[in-house]
């Protein structure tokens, strides 16, 4: 029998649902198109047991809150949630070039340029994060997707706070992105140095497809912790490199108020060998 409409969820039958995207934390990502308008969006459909079940309330408020307050073409666009007995429904902009780790998957890496456009384009996205005085400290490609032309769009604020936050929430997931501050067991507080960090890795995993510190998890956190990474191949420009090796030298310390003071973190973070070994450039593959 069909349900009175009382029962029906109002805000859901706005919505023509199509097929699903993907997988986000808790639950899935679907096609979707507001009747009235015709405006296309995805859906993020989470389940109200499952985020009880992995006591992720807080999780799921921040993502509100924090998402809700952003608006930039860097970011994934947030239009506004609505939930009803079992679900809470996300509405978020659509976008069209999907994920960019499968982009990097099915390309093994980028070249420079389209690299340097990239890790421009996140920076851009995090000078207005850190504007507004937000961590993202979830930065990774699974959490990146691209629009109609190719525009890098910041998505999934489960993890963002207000910097700084000595927030203590277990971060599930890999340790890959995580600055040395993230995983040292000490009580610290986390400053927008921790996005700084993740830029770095982002960064040389546009170049060579793999992050740099990725091991086991045992020994990916003896990397991050002594900056051991993996040394770049030859064939990454001495630019390139220097770009990288200046992610990893900024520490907390000498990233205040969003500004990295260079000087006192070069006297604080002896250089890594492999930065001494600056190569020629090597041939840059077109986009
Ligand atoms: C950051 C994050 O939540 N990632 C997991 C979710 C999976 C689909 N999500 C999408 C979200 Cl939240 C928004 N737009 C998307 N567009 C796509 C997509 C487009 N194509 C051609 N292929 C895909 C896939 N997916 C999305 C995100």
């Amino acid at each position: 029998a069909v349900k009175p409409p009382i029962y029906q969820n109002l805000h859901l039958g706005l919505f023509e649902i199509g097929k699903p995207l993907g997988k986000g934390k808790f639950g899935r990502v679907y096609l979707a198109r507001h009747r009235d308008s015709g405006y296309i969006c995805a859906l993020k459909v989470l389940n109200k047991d499952e985020i009880s079940r992995e006591a992720a309330e807080t999780h799921v408020r921040r993502e509100i809150e924090v998402h809700s307050n952003l608006r930039h073409p860097g970011v994934l666009g947030f239009y506004g949630w609505f939930h009803d007995s079992r679900r809470i429904f996300l509405i978020l902009e659509y976008a069209a070039g999907g994920e960019l780790y499968r982009v990097l998957q099915r390309e093994g890496r980028f070249s420079e340029r389209r690299a340097a456009k990239y890790v421009a384009q996140v920076t851009l996205s995090l000078l207005y994060l850190h504007g507004k005085n937000i961590m993202h400290r979830d930065m990774k490609p699974e959490n990146i997707l691209l629009g109609l032309h190719g525009e890098l769009k910041l998505a999934d604020f489960g993890y963002s706070v207000h910097a700084p936050s000595n927030r203590r929430d277990t971060l599930c997931g890999t340790l890959d992105y995580l600055p040395p501050e993230m995983i040292q067991s000490r009580e610290v507080s986390y400053t927008k140095a921790v996005d700084q960090w993740t830029l770095g890795v982002l960064t040389y995993e546009f170049l060579t497809g793999q992050p740099p510190f990725e091991d086991t998890v045992a020994l990916t956190r003896r990397r991050i912790v002594n900056r051991d990474m993996k040394p770049l191949p030859s064939f990454i420009s001495s630019e390139a490199k220097d770009f990288v090796n200046s992610s990893f030298f900024i520490t907390q310390l000498s990233y205040q108020d969003g500004h990295a003071r260079a000087g006192e973190s070069r006297s604080q973070v002896p250089i890594p060998q492999a930065a001494s070994e600056y190569s020629t450039s090597g041939p840059d593959r077109d986009d």
